[in-house]
C-alpha cells in the first residue's frame, strides 16, 4: 500500500510534534473550525498532553472521540472524560458522541490498534464493513475486552475513512506484526479493512 508510511521509534514528543505541525498547516490554510477524531485506552493521553503545550488557536480545534464505553464521564474507563479534562481547559471542544450525532468530515483521524486488530471500538467479531450505512454505532464487543469490559459506541469505518489523513500509534511487536499482516494484505481484521479502504496518505507511527 503506497499510501502507508510507517515512522518507527516515534516517541510521544516526536508524535506530538507531528501532529502540531499538522494542525498548523491546516489551521493556517483556512478559517474556521479544525475536526480531527483521536482514540481512547492509555497510548494517546500523553501523547496529547505534549501537543497541547503547543501555541496553536485550540479555540478552533474539535476533538470526536473515535470511540467510548458507555460509561460516565467521570468513570475511569472514559475515553470522553480523559479528552475533555485534557483538551477543554485549552479551549478546544470535544463532542459527546450519541448515535444522533451527524459526523463531520475529519482533517485528520487518528487512530490507535488492539493486538486482536480492532481499531476504535470495531472489533474483529463485528466484521465492519466499508458499506456501513452508519457512521456512529453502538455495540457489544464479544468478548468483552478484559480492560475494559463495557458496551462501546464508535465511529464506523465509512465515518473514519472520511478524512484528509489517517494517523496511527501501534506500539509493541504483537501489534506490530498484525499491522505488517494488514498492510500486506495477509489479514481481513477491522485495521486491514480500514486500510483496504484508504486513499489518503496513513501514517503509522510505532
Ligand atoms: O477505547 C479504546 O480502547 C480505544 O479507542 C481503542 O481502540 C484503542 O485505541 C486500542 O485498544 C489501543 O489502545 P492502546 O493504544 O492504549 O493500547
Amino acid at each position: 500500500m503506497e499510501n502507508v508510511e510507517i515512522i518507527e521509534n516515534a516517541s510521544d514528543a516526536d508524535i506530538a510534534k507531528w501532529l502540531e505541525n499538522r494542525l498548523t498547516r491546516t489551521l493556517s490554510s483556512r478559517d474556521g473550525p479544525v475536526t480531527i477524531t483521536v482514540p481512547g485506552g492509555s497510548t494517546p493521553f500523553p501523547i496529547i498532553a505534549r501537543l497541547l503545550e503547543a501555541d496553536l488557536d485550540w479555540s478552533r480545534l474539535v476533538v470526536w472521540p473515535g470511540d467510548d464505553r458507555i460509561v460516565p464521564e467521570d468513570h475511569e474507563a472514559s475515553n470522553t472524560g480523559k479528552l475533555r479534562a485534557l483538551f477543554e481547559p485549552a479551549g478546544a471542544e470535544v463532542v459527546t458522541l450519541t448515535i444522533m450525532e451527524q459526523v463531520p468530515h475529519f482533517d485528520l483521524a487518528w487512530l490507535g490498534m488492539g493486538a486482536d486488530g480492532h481499531i476504535a471500538s470495531l472489533f474483529p467479531n463485528t466484521y465492519p464493513q466499508l458499506e456501513e450505512a452508519r457512521r456512529i454505532i453502538r455495540l457489544t464487543p464479544d468478548p468483552l475486552p478484559p480492560e475494559a469490559p463495557f458496551d462501546r459506541i464508535s465511529l464506523t469505518l465509512p465515518a473514519l475513512l472520511d478524512s484528509d489523513a489517517i494517523a496511527f500509534v501501534i506500539r509493541g511487536e504483537d501489534k506490530r506484526a498484525v499491522l505488517d499482516e494488514a498492510v500486506g494484505g495477509k489479514n481481513d481484521l477491522p485495521v486491514a479493512r480500514l486500510l483496504s479502504g484508504a486513499k489518503q496518505p496513513v501514517v503509522c507511527f510505532t
